[in-house]
């Protein structure tokens, strides 16, 4: 591994180990297994395993990836140095991260004086032996050391001296990288720049080959605590830093680790520095997901960057102005990190996003047909109402058709009954619907029982379908939501009723709103089978074509 160009800096992903201390995260070995092949895919080239000697799993964790290892990254795992008074060889934490096999090794050691007497209860000079023994033990070992100085800039601020002659023990011992820690995520950017500069110039950081290099390079890791985890790691390496940790979504201890999501599109299209290729920073919206989805944490929807309203368009001005030339609101491509523009719809709609909408849906509208503003003044009017189409394109894409007279019309539902019975001591209430639909002139009754009144609505109303529709039998009812929207106004109150259904391959929402919660359940219901349906003959259409 060389680097030479002086625009490279190197990531270092810290998800499996400070993205883990985040409250609420908790991954198995699986689950770590399937992240570091992700970040392997996505480029980073040092991935921060786990803490080997803290627990089994993480021993397990690098014993398996033995078994399928990385292709291109470096794994690392992560320890403290030895405890005072001992020795390095006999502390079975160090011998856990040998056990690791990887080539290399982080360790962690104290900056801050305080900490040294107050935490570790030792002396300061009996601290910077733990820092000296450690590495120069695991070089003896073979292993290249990345050393992070925990608590850097705090430990700097109070005691400069004490600070610099911490990382000048760990650069004599021989760590090859000395990783200056805002621990406690406390400092500004200014500080950093300021204090990373005199580092730099302390310890000299020439541009030459990682592995012949006697002077070590720096790097940075910051925490979220003052929301400037990101800024201040783009302050350091400005000033000179050469590796960046960070974890994917910011997950980390309290508020959070520096988000690699916004760094690596912030250090590599906006200030021109090579982190990862181009074909993986288009990746980077895909593996943000995949990993709020395997660590099970709902993903940010408004994150910069690869957040799904990251390249939303809501209000008129911004999309009449983003469908004539995007750079008028937009600050990247979104293709770029692998998102995509969306135009929401809403009361705060104009022409143009009705316009654009029309266009995503394969309907040619302009400016000039009166349809165009027919639908925008009906959605106003509805949003007005309660409805809320931004929540729920389908329903808004089923009005379209309506005002453009393409709406197919697959049944109409001529009635429906819902009855609910509520027995002291029993837990769940039965329900069951009746309906009356009309398919192709033809009259069906049906009757369905259900745990809820929806969802024996839903029941019956497939029921009357399927000998008309068998594809029904693949959609689903996947999420149900009810707000109520002037809840002051007790039973006079309005509902709305958002449907979510899918067909395994794509997902739709609907929407209801009445001063019946039942009736509003059933707007959202209906529209639910019917773009489901809408959909399917789409597709068949295409197909045939
Ligand atoms: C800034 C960071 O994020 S550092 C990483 C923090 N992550 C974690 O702590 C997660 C994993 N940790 C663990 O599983 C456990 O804390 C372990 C296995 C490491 C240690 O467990 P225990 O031995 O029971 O100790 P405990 O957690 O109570 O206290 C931490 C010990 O580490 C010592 N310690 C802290 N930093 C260092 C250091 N840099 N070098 C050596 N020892 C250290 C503390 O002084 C304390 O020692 P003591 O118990 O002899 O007083
Ligand atoms: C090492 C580390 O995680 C920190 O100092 O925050």
């Amino acid at each position: 591994m060389s680097i030479t160009p002086s625009s490279q800096l190197w990531l270092y992903d810290t998800t499996l180990r400070d993205g883990t201390q985040r409250e609420g995260l908790s991954v198995s070995i699986e689950d770590k297994l399937r992240i570091a092949h992700r970040l392997d895919e996505l480029g980073i080239p040092f991935i921060e395993g786990g803490w080997p000697g803290a627990n089994p799993k993480d021993v397990q964790f690098f014993w398996q990836l033995q078994e399928n290892p990385l292709k291109q990254a470096e794994i690392v795992p992560f320890c403290s140095t030895r405890r005072p008074h001992t020795q390095a060889s006999d502390e079975p934490m160090l011998q856990a991260i040998l056990a690791a096999g990887t080539r290399w090794v982080t360790i962690f050691g104290k900056s801050w004086d305080l900490h040294v007497t107050e935490g570790l209860k030792t002396s300061l000079d009996e601290n910077l032996a733990m820092i000296r023994d450690t590495i120069e033990y695991l070089r003896s070992q073979g292993r290249s050391v990345i050393y992070d100085a925990e608590h850097w800039f705090d430990g700097y601020k109070q005691n400069p001296d004490y600070a610099l002659q911490t990382i000048k023990t760990a650069a004599t011992a021989g760590a090859k990288w000395l990783v200056l820690c805002d621990t406690n995520g406390g400092t500004l950017p200014h500080e950093i720049t300021e204090i990373v500069s005199v580092v730099i110039q302390e310890i000299g950081n020439e541009e030459t080959t990682l592995t012949q290099s006697p002077i070590p390079q720096i790097g940075i890791h910051t925490h979220n605590d003052s929301e400037m985890a990101v800024a201040n790691a783009l302050a350091a390496v400005m000033a000179g830093a050469k590796m960046v940790q960070g974890t994917i979504n910011g997950y980390g201890e309290r508020c959070g680790n520096a988000n690699l999501c916004s760094l690596i599109p912030n250090l590599q299209l906006k200030l021109g520095y090579s982190c990862i290729g181009e074909h993986q920073l288009n990746q980077l919206t895909e593996t943000s997901r995949f990993v709020s989805e395997v660590v099970n944490l709902a993903p940010d929807e408004h994150a910069p960057f690869v957040g799904r309203s990251a390249f939303a368009h809501k209000g008129g001005i911004h999309v009449s102005a983003v469908e004539r030339n995007p750079l008028t609101y937009e600050h990247i491509q979104p293709e770029q990190v692998g998102n995509r523009r969306r135009i929401v719809i809403s009361e705060q709609s104009g022409l143009s996003n009705v316009l654009a909408k029309a266009k995503s849906l394969g309907m040619e509208l302009n400016k000039n047909d009166p349809q165009a503003k027919q639908i925008l003044q009906k959605m106003k009017k509805l949003e007005s109402e309660g409805y809320q189409f931004e929540a729920a394109e389908a329903s808004f894409a089923l009005l379209m058709y309506e005002a453009l007279k393409l709406r197919k019309q697959f049944f109409e539902v001529k009635g429906f009954q819902v009855n609910c019975d509520l027995v002291e001591g029993k837990e769940t209430t039965n329900s069951l619907a009746t309906i009356k639909v009309a398919v192709n002139g033809k009259n069906i009754l049906e009757a369905a029982e259900g745990n809820g009144p929806v969802a024996a609505l839903d029941a019956a109303l497939r029921k009357a379908l399927i000998n008309f529709y068998p594809q029904i039998a693949d959609f689903e009812l996947t999420d149900y939501k009810v707000r109520i929207l002037n809840g002051n106004t007790g039973t006079a109150a309005i509902t709305r009723a958002l449907v979510e259904s899918g067909n395994g391959q794509q997902r739709w929402t609907t929407i209801g709103v009445s001063d019946n919660i039942l009736e509003a359940s059933y707007q959202a219901v209906v529209e639910g089978l019917e773009y489901g349906l809408l959909l399917y003959f789409q597709a068949e259409k295409v197909l045939k074509v």
